[in-house]
């Protein structure tokens, strides 16, 4: 049986959300390891202003290809853009386009979509449902596909504690919700979102749902294979350790925590936490579309991509190893010391709020105010809130997903193949793993330098004298104020003060009477 990049060989892929985080990846080894891959056809939109050939020259200038370009420099002629906007009535794919994918296209990754937590109902209905049927009617069309592989996620699901790797009855039919959703005014939607989405989270979760379901219908005409991330981190190996490029997710948390700006968050210290590392998902997800292409099993397989019941960690050791890495390699400018901690008690998140976030937001913009320099504090905090609460629900819970597919794709592949396409997660060394994290949000995300981190501990440094001094001061007004006004707060205090020296002198006589 053909290996993995023997069955790529020769192979025109189509990829949407080829400019997103995981597209990229995918893209990246792709090339890499499958290196006689004929072509790989992506679909890019224009955006902020730049052309879809400026965007997709940008790509490949990424860090992230460095080791790609150094192994075949000329990889950029495999990639074919197709100009597309995924929200548009066929995709706003030209006729000349489709001409070229229908008769050459083998498999089809779709990765496109709104991962965004507060997408209006209506978008992420266009985006995640109805381009997913557009492109489902397109793939109808190629003359040779062999498979079509859809990423949906772990959470399609979370209404439900314990997930297999089957589609469920979708919360509604989605094309009658479609349908009636198409005449309503944007206010009309907003309104019945809540009763829509009913224990799901948010519109994402319940979208990537009915893309399932839309997917499913079409298992008959079609060899398709659905994959079910869990929380999708920083690469694991490859290309390298540590690469991530976005704040989704833990990443932005990670990053608030690290320049000192996060100091508590609800999160269940004992519930997994499920992180999957891209490079593992992108993994599974091409010896996915080699084994549906080649098996072509019956029905659709569903892979939960997920780590939990295999190599569970905790948020509770996230949180104490994010902590640490960042004190070993800390972020440049931070606003205070890393110190931030997890809670699931709703009051005692509350509280740190106030003393930890509001407090010193609301004296740093006193002192911006004082220099003539305009507040953001509080406006970083805003958002940043806002962030954080639609993350919880993620971080408070746990879930159960059964993986069996990933164990049993596992056990299809080549040695050879496992290697070059490790997805076996039991492997996974979690603290260096956070640890390159943490590191790669620096590099990667922030665009730091390593050579900067002796000048960041100086300024974590200055920033623990700063704490000390302001808490000395702190207690001189405490008693200023309190203390040296009321006789009956004197005489607690003078009560206090002796109490502790005839201790001392207690314990000093003692321990010179054994010596
Ligand atoms: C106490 C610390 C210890 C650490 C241990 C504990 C850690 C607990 C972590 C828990 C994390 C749980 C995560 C669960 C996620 C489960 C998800 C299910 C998996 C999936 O299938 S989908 C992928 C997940 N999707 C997301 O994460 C998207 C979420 N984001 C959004 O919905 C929106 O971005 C958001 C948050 C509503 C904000 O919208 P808006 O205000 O409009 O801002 P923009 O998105 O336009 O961004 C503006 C600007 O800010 C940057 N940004 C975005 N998010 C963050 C962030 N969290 N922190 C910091 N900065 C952020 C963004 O990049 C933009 O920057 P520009 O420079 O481009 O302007
Ligand atoms: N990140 C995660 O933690 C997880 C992600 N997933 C799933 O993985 C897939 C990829 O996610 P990820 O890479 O993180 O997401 P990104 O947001 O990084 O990428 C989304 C991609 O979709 C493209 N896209 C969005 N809207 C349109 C449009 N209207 N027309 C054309 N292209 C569009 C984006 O293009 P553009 O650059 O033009 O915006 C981008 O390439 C998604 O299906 C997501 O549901 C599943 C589990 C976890």
């Amino acid at each position: 049986m053909a290996s993995i990049p023997e069955y790529y060989a020769g192979k025109s892929v189509l990829i949407t959300g080829a400019t997103g985080f995981m597209g990229k990846v995918l893209v990246e080894k792709l090339l890499r390891s499958c290196p006689d891959v004929k072509a790989l056809y992506i679909l890019v939109r224009p955006k902020a202003g730049q052309s879809m050939k400026q965007r997709v020259s940008d790509m490949m200038k990424c860090k992230l290809f460095d080791r790609v370009r150094e192994e075949n420099p000329d990889f950029h002629q495999k990639i074919v853009p197709i100009s597309s906007e995924l929200t548009q009535p066929g995709l706003s794919i030209s006729a000349a386009d489709v001409e070229r994918l229908t008769g050459c296209v083998n498999i089809v990754f779709h990765c496109a979509a709104t991962i965004r937590f507060d997408e209006p109902l209506k978008h992420a209905l266009q985006l995640n449902v109805i381009a997913t049927q557009q492109l489902l009617s397109l793939a109808q069309q190629m003359h040779h596909l062999e498979a079509f592989i859809h990423i949906s996620t772990a959470y399609a699901n979370c209404n439900r504690r314990h997930i297999d790797e089957i589609i469920y009855p979708p919360p509604v039919e989605p094309k009658k919700l479609i349908e009636s959703v198409e005449w309503m005014d944007d206010g009309i939607v907003r309104d019945i979102t809540p009763r829509l989405i009913g224990d799901r989270p948010n519109t994402y979760t319940y979208t990537k749902a009915l893309a399932e379901c839309v997917v499913q219908q079409e298992q008959d005409k079609l060899n398709v294979g659905i994959i079910r991330p869990s929380i999708v981190g920083a690469s694991w190996q490859e290309p390298f350790p540590g690469w991530i490029d976005n704040f989704n997710g833990p990443s932005g948390v990670f990053i608030a925590a690290g320049k000192g700006i996060l100091r508590t968050m609800r999160a269940n210290n004992d519930a997994v936490a499920d992180l999957i590392p891209v490079d593992v998902v992108i993994n599974l997800t091409l010896a996915a579309g080699w084994y549906t292409a080649v098996h072509r099993p019956k029905t659709a397989l569903v892979y939960n991509c997920t780590t939990g019941g295999i190599n569970p960690f905790h948020w509770g050791e996230i949180e104490h190893h994010v902590m640490s890495s960042f004190k070993r390699n800390p972020l440049e400018q931070a606003f205070r010391r890393p110190n931030a901690n997890i809670t699931s008690n709703y009051l005692i998140n509350q509280y740190w709020i106030l003393v930890s976030h509001k407090f010193p937001a609301f004296i740093y913009d006193l002192f911006l105010r004082l220099c003539g320099q305009k507040p953001q504090m509080m406006r970083i905090f805003n958002r940043l809130h806002k962030a954080i609460h639609l993350l919880e629900y993620f971080s408070s819970q746990d879930w159960e997903w059964n993986s069996e597919n990933m164990s049993m794709l596992m056990g299809q592949l080549s040695p050879e193949d496992r290697k070059t396409f490790n997805f076996d997660v039991r492997q996974l060394n979690w603290p260096e793993y956070i640890e390159n994290y943490c590191i790669g949000t620096k590099k990667y995300v922030l665009n730091e330098d390593m050579s900067d981190i002796p000048a960041a501990r100086q300024h974590l440094r200055k920033l623990r004298n700063i704490r000390y001094t302001f808490n000395t001061l702190l207690v001189v007004f405490i008693w200023r104020v309190f203390i040296a006004r009321s006789q009956m707060a004197r005489n607690i205090w003078y009560f206090v003060v002796s109490l502790c020296f005839k201790f001392l002198s207690y314990f000093r006589a003692s321990s010179t009477l054994t010596n």
